[in-house]
């Protein structure tokens, strides 16, 4: 073998010389300096818990896509919410997987005042009214497509769609949800929602606009959990934003702000870290991010393959959510990480 020595040019700099005597290494020698130059911190402060409520009495139902995470009947999510405020979670997001039979076209029982989602709301603010409730106005988990609009010869009507999930919005607002969260993307549907909830009395309802959702692989394990998976046809790229497209993603987040959005954000997360700065320092809006079911789900299977540490890789994707700028996550890791930051 070729021994190859490398040669030092004439006249090499030291590495003071080179550095200019400035060493980055110097406050990172011992962890009480890293303790006291650390940019962002994660707080439970910074939390919201999406949770999968379905009918039924003492339903605990693993997602199998999702290892440790459950739908819930009723009875249980309000003992999961108990458990959430008493870590401190400020939030938690309800999304239900309707019975086959409950679903349809246009998605119709979403307006029902007795579904699992406005009965879910009422159950967990008579117990523990302490926690915030933020309900999705979308209609996939009730349309029997799957998609998030009604959909009329092959096209998800804009408007009608509108008028629908924001029917749903007002129903989920008197049921006492805190947060209308509609994920679906139809144009027009921040400014609808605002005027109906204000018309009926909700003025302190606020709005949090999935304002760029993008069309995205990482959505697969929530389709399972909310049992969408089997029934989508096609692809949502006619309302979801092309993942290709940042300037696209600062436009609709200014046209939901100006139809009085309260709060932005981004989803998936991870992969979209550049979408949420450039929203944070646009706007300087309260500004989301949302941890997807397959973000999630990759960190906990190749935890459970051994590839990674679970624990670490969790707590480092909630922290570059607010390096990015992020002022909450909606993660299903919440409760997972709110009691690790408490011990
Ligand atoms: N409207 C809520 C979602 O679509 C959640 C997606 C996910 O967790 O993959
Ligand atoms: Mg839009």
């Amino acid at each position: 073998m070729n021994k190859f020595t490398p040669a030092k040019p004439a006249g090499a700099r030291s590495v003071d010389e080179i550095t200019g005597s400035r060493r980055l290494r110097r406050m990172r020698k011992a962890d009480w300096s890293r303790r006291l130059v650390q940019e962002n911190r994660l707080s439970v402060d910074d939390l919201i818990w999406p949770i999968f409520v379905v009918d039924g009495k003492n339903i605990r139902e693993p997602i199998a896509a999702m290892p440790g995470v459950f739908r819930l009947s009723l009875d249980l999510a309000v003992k999961e919410a108990e458990r959430a405020a008493k870590l401190g979670i400020p939030a938690i997001a309800t999304f239900p997987n309707v019975e086959l039979g409950l679903r349809d076209q246009t998605g119709s029982h979403i307006l029902d005042p007795e579904n699992v989602i406005n009965r879910a709301t009422r159950a967990i603010k008579h117990a523990v009214p302490e926690i915030g409730i933020i309900t999705d106005a979308a209609l996939d988990p009730f349309t029997s497509h799957g998609h998030d609009g009604i959909l009329r010869d092959g096209i998800i009507v804009n408007d009608e769609t509108v008028e629908q999930v924001t029917a749903a919005a007002v129903i989920q607002a008197a049921a006492g949800a805190d947060i209308i969260a509609p994920s679906d993307m139809m144009d027009g549907r921040i400014g609808a929602i605002r005027d109906a909830l204000d018309a009926n009395g909700f003025q302190d309802v606020a709005i949090m606009s999935y304002a760029t959702k993008f069309a995205s692989a990482f959505y697969g394990p929530y389709r399972e959990a909310v049992g969408t998976a089997g029934l989508l046809k096609g692809d949502k790229k006619t309302y979801y934003l092309d993942h290709a497209n940042s300037d696209e993603a600062v436009r609709e987040a200014e046209q939901d702000l100006t139809e009085g959005a309260d709060m932005l954000m981004v989803k998936p997360g991870l992969p979209y870290l550049d979408i949420i700065r450039r929203l944070k320092d646009e706007f300087r809006m309260p500004t989301f991010a949302y941890q997807v079911s397959g973000e999630y789900s990759m960190i906990k299977a190749a935890a459970a393959n051994g590839w990674i540490d679970g624990d670490k890789a969790m707590l480092e994707s909630l922290l570059a959510f607010k390096r990015a700028g992020c002022d909450g996550i909606l993660t299903y890791f919440a409760p997972e990480v709110a009691a690790m930051l408490e011990g």
